[in-house]
């Protein structure tokens, strides 16, 4: 009871003190000593975004119990704040138990601003930062891409699965150099057991210590502090997520076998000291960290939405979006057939070397980003010193939350937003690209764009080049499935059903040929 009434009272005191200021944004007005508390939204925040948007303009605020939330629905704002004075707008949270007591705080999207994100960047734009660099795993990224046409062949019905299985693979063999097994896969089992803890240090209310700081720093022994034992137990497993992978690179490295990876391109890169290795092992896990994709309701008042983020789930989360369009929009399918078939013919795959032939294919993947928003309400930028921003004062440790979902369907941008139309990109004056959008803004920007881009793109052509897409049919009665995207920080559509068939027996002679690239 003391400590609720001394928060209540600096809150109070606080209140007071900022009438001194410029007001806040405008938003929801809250009520008295619990302010916009019940105003967070759960259930897909950014249709809440939007609306606050259209009431009260392209900055918005709420204040839930002294963490003031700050909501961006344009693209212009975005980067004002976020590009033109990243500075200020480029930390991140931070999470107690997540991050300081198990160690998630050294994963790159948990780091403050600063000396050791630059390193990790350094890291990322050497190793997959431009379309150059990403174009050394081309060949990886086309064998994994030929096995899911595979297993799709043999098992069209777990297209989810399929899809999945292959991401991980994909980012395996670029972090690491290691190929995953079909099944029970040790490094893979790991990490789902870590993101199955994440995901139960994530869930809301977990942990008393997340809104109340200072209990992490209570023994073990204390009454309720049961949790710190959990940490310990949990830290030791993040642990091993970070290092077993790492070492087994060193140990290929010593045998003179390893591949080329994201691991041993740095590990080559000289004789590294400690801190420098460490921020290679934590660099290489922030791309594979997310074997197991867990998301749920996001949890503003601690933060701990920010790492559901499971990185290569959004690809999971892409692919599985143009498998949905191309069910809903068959004419789109067939176009975008056509152009493969005119271009490629049917005595073979296609591969990154076409990309620049195929501008239809371009646009479908482009349409593909924008029409599912995978990241709708982007990750939280905090801002690290008081700013003023077009009038309204923003204070220190503001959560900055950008509506990407918005900023995609946004009507004066896009003409019938709700339309899937690749069209939209092609000809003399094409619509704004969405990937100045969607991968997010400033200095965090997303360092797997490229990798992302060539992933999906290269998926989206393969599968098109072999296989017909359309509605099941169960009973007589074609299946249309819904667009459901599920809330949390990083939205998948809900499951759907469609019929996956080869186009012909040419297309299975060239699923089935040998994958030898
Ligand atoms: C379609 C796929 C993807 C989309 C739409 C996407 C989008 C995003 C967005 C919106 C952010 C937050 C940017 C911000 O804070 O303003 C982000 C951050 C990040 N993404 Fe991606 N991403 C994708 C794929 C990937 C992949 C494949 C990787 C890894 C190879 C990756 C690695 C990261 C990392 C490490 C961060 C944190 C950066 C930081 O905090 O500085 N992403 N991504």
């Amino acid at each position: 009871l003391d400590l609720c009434l001394a928060c209540v009272g600096v809150y109070l005191l606080k209140q007071v003190f900022n009438k001194k200021n410029p007001p806040y944004p405008p938003g929801p007005p809250g009520r008295p000593i619990i302010g916009n508390v019940l105003d967070v939204p759960y259930i897909r925040p950014w249709l809440t975004f939007t609306d606050w948007g259209n009431k009260y303009g392209d900055i918005s605020h709420i204040n839930v119990l002294g963490r003031h939330i700050v909501v961006v629905n344009s693209v212009k704002t975005a980067m004002d704040m976020l590009d033109n004075k990243s500075t200020i707008y480029s930390d991140r949270p931070t999470l107690p138990v997540g991050g300081e007591l198990i160690g998630w705080k050294n994963v790159m999207v948990l780091l403050p601003y600063g000396d050791q994100l630059r390193r990790h960047c350094k890291n990322f734009h050497g190793v997959i930062g431009t379309r150059a660099a990403v174009a050394i795993y081309n060949q990886v990224v086309e064998v994994e891409t030929h096995r899911f046409l595979m297993r799709l062949f043999a098992k069209p019905d777990q297209l989810q699965v399929h899809v999945r299985h292959t991401a991980g693979a994909v980012i395996l063999r670029i972090s690491h150099g290691y190929e995953v097994k079909e099944n029970d896969d040790p490094f893979v089992d790991l990490a789902d057991r870590v993101m199955a803890q994440w995901s139960h240090v994530t869930a809301p209310g977990a942990f008393l210590a997340d809104v109340v700081p200072f209990l992490i720093k209570v023994p073990e022994w204390f009454p309720g502090a049961d949790f710190k034992r959990l940490a310990r137990e949990w830290h030791d497993d993040l642990e091993e997520l970070v290092c077993a992978p790492h070492k087994f690179v060193v140990d290929q490295m010593a045998a003179g076998i390893a591949p080329e990876s994201f691991t041993s391109n740095l590990l080559r890169s000289g004789s590294l000291a400690a801190e420098d290795e460490h921020i290679v092992k934590w660099s290489a896990a922030a791309l594979y960290a997310g074997a197991s994709d867990t998301v749920g309701p996001s949890l503003y008042i601690s933060n701990n939405h920010l790492l559901r983020a499971a990185h290569f789930s959004q690809t999971v989360s892409t692919i599985n979006a143009f498998f949905l369009a191309m069910t809903l929009f068959p004419d789109v399918q067939k176009k975008a057939q056509a152009e493969i078939d005119a271009v490629i013919g049917p005595d073979r795959l296609p591969s990154f070397a076409d990309q620049d032939y195929l501008p239809y294919i371009g646009a479908l993947v482009k349409e593909t980003l924008r029409w599912h928003s995978v990241i709708p309400t982007g990750f939280a930028h905090c801002v690290s010193q008081d700013d003023i921003h077009d009038g309204y004062y923003i204070p220190k440790g503001s959560l900055i939350m950008t509506n990407i979902w918005f900023m995609m369907n946004d009507p004066k941008r896009y003409a019938n937003p709700s339309q899937f139309n690749p069209e939209r990109f092609l000809g003399k004056e094409p619509e704004t690209d969405p990937r100045t959008i969607c991968f997010g803004f400033g200095r965090r920007i997303c360092p797997g764009i490229h990798l992302a881009e060539a992933s999906v793109w290269l998926s989206a052509v393969m599968s098109l080049a072999v296989f017909d897409i359309s509605k099941v049919v169960e009973n007589g009665i074609e299946i249309t499935p819904e667009v459901d995207p599920l809330s949390g920080t990083i939205s998948h559509l809900k499951p759907f059903k469609c019929s996956i068939e080869p186009r012909s027996s040419r297309a299975v002679a060239l699923i089935e040929q040998d994958v030898d690239y």
